[in-house]
């Protein structure tokens, strides 16, 4: 056995979503700050391709790579690499990062509760997971500012006409559209329905209504079309299930921290949810984030909230990726037999 290079994973799941993470065998990328380094990764492409690219990813997976901190007050920073961005934050990912950090051991665990702080590419968040026997059983993410962009839009969709939809931020951005409104009971049998309607709803919304992040210009498109049920109260507590349409075309499995969050943001700006209250989203597969909007701030003169999100992951196996020098494909190949095309 030859290779060139050796890239230790553990393999893991948030509430379905599958969040590999890249423990060792990869340099910090260059730059400044956690976002000039994850715009390097998203630019070159080495990395993501070989990762997520057949024959060692798929349209299915997600890899987080630990890197350092720059930021002092955090014990680990990591870069986020899903199939067609290299995001600001992601829930589902956050789970898995401080699962995998606690339960293999490369930060220390206390239990019964372990405190971190971690900084994704789009600012710091505050992690508190409940542990046992060596094990981090829930995760609570404090996640980054999130706010409503535009409410109560019309976009003109094509195969749907005309829909009300609203934009959002929750650590990454969103269109949210109304699920009754499609004709969706967002059952799992519908997912592939679900993606083709989501992927014209996300490149109608990125044409006629746009998203640059206020703080940061750079992230300028909206990522993900989240078709969302009508919120319903289960003993007193917000709750809607939702399917997020990920490009270049598959449903999130779990329920979507930034969704969640985003999703609070809107509902908070409508005077349907507020500080301190409590909501469940619930994902395709049934999994659930009990999440809550836990204070609220300001975002260059418009209002935004501060969300938490909760969760469980559990790592599914370790892996080393090699590349042998005599492999023609290095850097893996996509089909669109199982790696849609993107329509955005
Ligand atoms: O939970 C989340 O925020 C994410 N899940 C996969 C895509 C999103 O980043």
């Amino acid at each position: 056995m030859r290779s060139s290079k050796v890239i230790h994973v553990v393999s893991c799941h948030a509430e379905g979503e599958v969040g590999d993470v890249i423990v060792g065998g990869v340099a910090p990328p260059p730059g400044d700050t956690l976002w000039e380094q994850s715009r390097w990764i998203a630019q070159d492409e080495t990395l993501r391709n070989f990762m997520l690219n057949e024959p060692r990813g798929g349209v299915f997976r997600h890899v987080n790579l630990l890197v350092p901190s720059k930021d002092p007050r955090a014990q680990m920073a990591w870069i986020i690499m899903e199939p067609a961005d290299t995001p600001p934050m992601s829930g589902s990912n956050s789970l898995c990062v401080a699962t995998v950090l606690l339960d293999s051991g490369i930060l220390p665990m206390t239990e019964p509760v372990t405190h971190l702080v971690l900084e994704a590419p789009g600012g710091l968040v505050e992690i508190t997971a409940q542990c046992r026997d060596g094990k981090a059983e829930k995760v609570e993410v404090r996640n980054v500012a999130s706010f409503a962009d535009k409410i109560d839009r019309w976009i003109e969709v094509e195969g749907i006409g005309s829909l009300q939809v609203d934009t959002a931020y929750g650590g990454d951005s969103f269109v949210i559209a109304d699920a009754q409104q499609l004709g969706f009971s967002l059952h799992a049998d519908e997912a592939a329905d679900l993606v083709t309607t989501g992927l014209k709803i996300t490149h109608a919304a990125n044409e006629q209504l746009g998203f640059t992040h206020p703080l940061n210009p750079e992230w300028s498109h909206i990522s993900f079309c989240q078709i969302a049920a009508p919120v319903s109260h289960e003993s007193g507590v917000a709750t809607a299930t939702n399917a997020v349409v990920i490009r270049p075309g598959k449903i999130d499995r779990s329920p979507c921290g930034t969704g969640c969050s985003a999703r609070m943001a809107v509902l908070h700006e409508k005077g349907q949810l507020k500080v301190g209250e409590r909501f469940i989203g619930r994902s395709i597969i049934g999994s659930t984030f009990d999440c809550r909007i836990e204070g609220q701030c300001d975002m260059e003169g418009r209002p935004a909230i501060i969300p938490s999100l909760a969760g469980r992951a559990w790592i599914t196996g370790t892996h080393q990726h090699l590349l042998d020098p005599s492999d023609p494909w290095p850097e893996g190949y996509q089909l669109s037999d199982t790696w849609p095309r993107d329509l955005t």
